[in-house]
């Protein structure tokens, strides 16, 4: 490659080298050049000479070099006593066996000299030359002990320097390190080139494959008419045999044999084959490009992506032996009991004259479907209708019927098992859907009748409706789900906010409330059981939502995602208010009894949130008992698009929760119906128990946290709103921290006090009012922040000490 290398530049140098030549014509004459440049090569081969003969008679000679002088001492050496001497002086004082170079580039030097050739080039031979010599050199002092003259002094004595200062691995490497820069600098290595270069040599093996069909006849012209031309580039540039040259021939002409000339040809191919292995040209085009790059790709390129789990970098998700395995999981086929209920279902349908042509059965971990093809000829209706009339033949409860099935061409009757089999919590969590899942806020919620988990996306859902009877397994599906969560989000990614008037079912989240919980800036639980504080928290929930709209419009980004993605390629600035977004999930529990006592005032920002909340990842969930028209009503509905239903008690419930029946004939124990707005899918809820629930909530809660619970924006209800009236008594609860934070900051702007302190707008603008009457900040100048009159916190100190005095 480094050969190839020098010949393009020497081509593309060959003005320059013209016109040196013409420079150096007017000092030498050519006759001189001759004269001098053969006397170098003369002194490069007897150098050569002594050299080699060193290495064989060098030892016997040693005693003769003090006595060089004395004309009847005869020496071994090639060249005699001279040949003795400079040989002893090169190798054994000097460079050792890199002492090869020297003479190799007095030679060379002979060459440039009498063929008249770029004397820069012959300069840069020569440093490159005493540098290789010198790490030869180091190199062989490696050998010293053995081979004193491998090394020579020069690469002893800085051999052992080296040593005594970084060892013999630090020597070693320190020489490696060496090898690469000259490789680097002098034959331009990078990573490219090498690779271009396994290529190009791969590629080359295969063209002398393909050349082989080519017989040396057809090329033999080819050579003839080369060897002049060869011949001329070989004197006029560098030391290549000509044999190379013609090696390189017979590969290239290959694509055009005919119709263009050979010489063409090889010149045309040449530089193609320089091209692609100095890849390095691909390369600095990339610089360029990278130079003309914005500075979040500069702030990327020297510290990565941003990354928000940073700040709980040594967090650990809960292991999965927290979870609990069951004896009873697995799903066990009892033959007897599906042969049984296979002939009960022919034979109750036969009873009513409906033949079947075929039935196939899929067991589940709590029912068994039964897929049954009718003859033909038959109404669906017909069977629809025999539901009791199966169910009574089966003696038993919680037979479904779906004629047809979706997409399938069979009806389904789904009969439960006699011994159904719990889905453990740990089995969906360790399933490869799960494990592997994508998904924003995945969700496993248990096994779908073919015993698959069902991992949904919550933030695709956006949010979920699960109604079910007490005792139908709602609380433990709501675990399941934030199990799920846990197992999967990191604490940056997501927040909860946890409603629970039970005031028992959700305790337990008490423990991880500042890994993963959300809650307004005065409360003390992030639990909310109190009905009052629950209106309080949905409003905050609500100004969350329009600040994080208005960060959403101020980063040009259509949701969440995205601007979570441009947050972390560092495109936004957190100077200007912007920050990594966790999603928030809204869990309320017993929503009927919410809605009882607060009504519309619980409605009204559920509602809001339903319809807009999608974007800015704010997802909802709402369970509760009773389904009725007055709890869910029509605009709630319309924005839960995802529906999960437990058993409930009548058909009216089941249609109010999935608009259509179906839930009442559910088994309970955690048999659910889910749907996100199209088919129903039967599936058995994840069984994850309070214990289980107690010790991830403990393992997480035991880890290092954030300093306080994710907090919300602070909602001040119309009652007790501060007043805008800038008596130190009336003023804001927060005016001293607000004062402080824009004292730190230098910077008198209310959206500061909104990001800092989590305020809404207009409270932030209040306090903004406040701290101008108070002297703190300035006027109101437009656009522009207002100006910070206070310098520091003790001048703040001192001011608001006066104004109590
Ligand atoms: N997925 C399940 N697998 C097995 N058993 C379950 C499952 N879900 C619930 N159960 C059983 O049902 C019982 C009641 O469940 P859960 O407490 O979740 O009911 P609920 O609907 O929340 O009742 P309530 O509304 O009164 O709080 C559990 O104690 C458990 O024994």
């Amino acid at each position: 490659m480094a050969k190839k290398k020098t010949k393009t530049k020497s081509s593309t140098s060959t003005t320059k080298a013209e016109k040196t030549s013409r420079k150096l014509r007017v000092k030498l004459t050519s006759q001189q050049k001759l004269i001098f440049g053969s006397l170098l090569m003369i002194l490069g081969i007897l150098l050569f000479i002594a050299f080699l003969s060193f290495f064989f008679t060098g030892e016997a000679d040693q005693s003769t070099l003090t006595e060089i002088g004395s004309r009847e001492v005869v020496a071994q050496n090639w060249l005699n006593k001279l040949g003795a001497w400079v040989s002893n002086f090169f190798i054994m004082k000097g460079f050792g066996f890199a002492s090869f170079i020297l003479a190799g580039l007095v030679f060379l030097s002979g060459i440039y000299v009498t063929l008249d050739i770029n004397k820069s080039k012959l300069r840069s031979h020569w440093i490159w030359g005493t540098l290789a010599a010198i790490w030869m050199s180091i190199f062989f002092g490696f050998f010293a002990h053995k081979y004193d003259a491998l090394g020579g002094t020069i690469g002893f004595e800085m051999n052992s320097f080296f040593q005594d200062y970084i060892g013999i691995i630090g020597t070693a490497l320190l020489l490696f390190f060496g090898l690469i820069i000259y490789a680097a600098i002098k034959f331009n290595v990078t990573g490219d080139s090498i690779v271009a270069f396994f290529k190009s040599a791969r590629k080359n093996i295969n063209a002398d494959f393909k050349n082989d069909v080519y017989t040396t006849d057809t090329y033999a012209p080819l050579d003839n008419d080369l060897t002049a031309e060869a011949e001329d580039i070989k004197a006029a540039f560098d030391l290549k045999p000509a044999k190379q040259e013609e090696d390189i021939v017979p590969a290239k002409p290959k694509p055009e044999p005919t119709g263009v000339t050979p010489t063409l040809n090889i010149q045309v191919a040449e530089p193609p084959e320089d091209e692609e292995e100095l890849a390095m040209e691909v390369e600095h085009v990339k610089e360029e490009a990278s130079e003309s790059n914005n500075l979040s790709d500069k702030l990327v390129a020297d510290f990565g992506q941003f990354d928000p789990t940073l700040e709980l970098s040594k967090y650990q998700f809960p292991p999965l032996d927290l979870l609990k395995k069951y004896d009873s999981e697995g799903i066990t086929i009892d033959q007897d009991e599906l042969e049984e209920n296979k002939n009960r279902i022919v034979e109750t349908l036969n009873n009513y004259n409906i033949g079947i042509s075929n039935i196939k059965a899929t067991i589940g971990p709590t029912v068994t479907l039964y897929e049954i093809v009718p003859n033909a000829g038959i109404r669906i209706s017909k069977i629809k209708n025999l539901e009791d009339d199966i169910a009574l033949s089966l003696a038993a409860l919680g037979i479904r019927i779906i004629a047809p099935i979706p997409g399938k061409g069979t009806i389904g009757i789904e009969v439960p098992n006699k011994n159904s089999t719990i889905v453990s919590m740990r089995s969906v969590i360790a399933s490869q859907k799960f494990q592997k899942s994508e998904m924003e806020l995945p969700i496993a919620f248990g096994k779908t009748i073919s015993n698959e988990t069902m991992v949904v996306d919550l933030a695709k859902m956006p949010h979920l409706l699960m109604a079910g009877a007490t005792g139908q397994g709602k609380s433990v599906g709501l675990n399941a789900v934030l199990t799920s969560l846990l197992y999967k989000k990191h604490p940056a990614e997501v927040k909860f906010v946890l409603v629970d008037p039970k005031k028992v079912e959700l305790t337990l989240f008490n423990k991880i409330e500042r890994h993963y919980l959300a809650k307004l800036p005065d409360s003390e639980d992030a639990i909310i059981t109190d009905n009052t504080k629950v209106i309080n928290t949905l409003n905050s929930l609500c100004i969350e939502m329009d600040n994080r709209y208005e960060m959403l419009k101020n980063a040009l980004c259509r949701n969440i995602k995205e601007y979570n993605d441009k947050f972390r390629a560092r495109k936004l600035n957190p100077e200007e208010g912007h920050q990594f977004l966790p999603y928030i999930v809204l869990v309320v529990d017993e929503f009927a009894d919410l809605i009882m006592t607060a009504g519309k005032e619980v409605e009204t920002p559920i509602a809001r949130l339903a319809q807009l909340a999608r974007a800015i990842g704010i997802h909802l969930i709402i369970a509760t008992q009773r389904p009725s028209v007055n709890v869910i009503t029509g605009i709630i509905k319309a924005n839960f698009p995802a529906r999960l239903a437990f058993r409930v008690t009548s058909k009216i419930d089941s249609r109010t929760i999935l608009d259509s029946s179906g839930a009442d004939q559910l088994i309970g124990r955690g048999d659910m119906l889910f749907t996100q707005g199209n088919e129903l899918t039967r599936v058995q809820c994840a069984f994850v128990d309070t214990p289980e629930v107690e010790l991830i909530t403990e393992f997480i809660g035991g880890q290092k946290a954030y300093p306080d619970a994710y907090l919300l924006p602070e909602y001040v209800g119309e009652e007790n709103g501060t007043s805008l009236d800038v008596d130190i008594s009336d003023r804001d609860k927060l005016f001293r921290e607000a004062a402080e934070v824009i004292v730190t900051a230098q910077q008198g702007s209310a959206s500061l006090l909104q990001r800092k302190l989590k305020l809404g707008y207009n409270r932030a603008g209040r306090l903004i009012d406040q701290l101008e009457a108070a002297g703190i900040v300035g006027q109101f100048e437009g656009s522009k922040a207002r100006q910070v009159l206070v310098t520091d916190l003790v001048a703040l100190d001192q001011l608001l000490a006066n104004e109590l005095q």
